[in-house]
């Protein structure tokens, strides 16, 4: 089955958010992008939550959402129980998010990265796996601050 990735993003975001959506979709993903589209100020949180709870639930394998620095949408998507999302600004960093953290979702600041960059920083993610062992004695030991 293919996978599902989740995108949302603020306003300061949403034509990186829009080319990371077509990027997605040409790697053989289905992107499922809840946008916004209008270019009109929004609010962060919402957006950041609401592609979390797309995580959360099973309805989506991954996540990749933004904002102007990629940090306040990765607050709001980190306060849903059981996601765990790292801002990446490089792609050794959105490798080992997904290969040590086991992070379901990438947070990309749009203001920081040029669309290049964010590109091989969405594929780094998409492309790399949960490695387990030590790794999981680790993230299960954040799971229980959820509990
Ligand atoms: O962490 C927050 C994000 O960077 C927002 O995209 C940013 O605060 C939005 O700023 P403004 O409302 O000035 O466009």
């Amino acid at each position: 089955m293919t996978k599902r990735i989740v995108l949302s993003s603020d306003h300061a975001a949403i034509e990186l958010r829009q080319t990371i959506a077509r990027h997605v979709t040409a790697l053989g993903y289905e992107a499922v992008d809840i946008g916004p589209t209008s270019p009109e100020s929004t609010h962060y949180p919402l957006h950041g939550q609401a592609a979390a709870e797309r995580v959360a639930s099973g309805d989506c394998a991954l996540g990749i959402i933004l904002c102007g620095t990629g940090q306040g949408i990765m607050m709001a998507a980190n306060k849903v129980p059981g996601i765990r999302c790292g801002v990446c600004s490089d792609t050794f960093s959105a490798k080992m998010i997904r290969q040590h953290n086991d992070a379901q979702i990438l947070s990309i600041g749009a203001r920081v990265v040029g669309e290049g960059l964010a590109l091989e920083i969405v594929e780094a993610f998409l492309g790399a796996e949960f490695e387990g062992g030590r790794h999981a004695t680790r993230v299960a030991m954040i799971e229980k601050t959820d509990a």
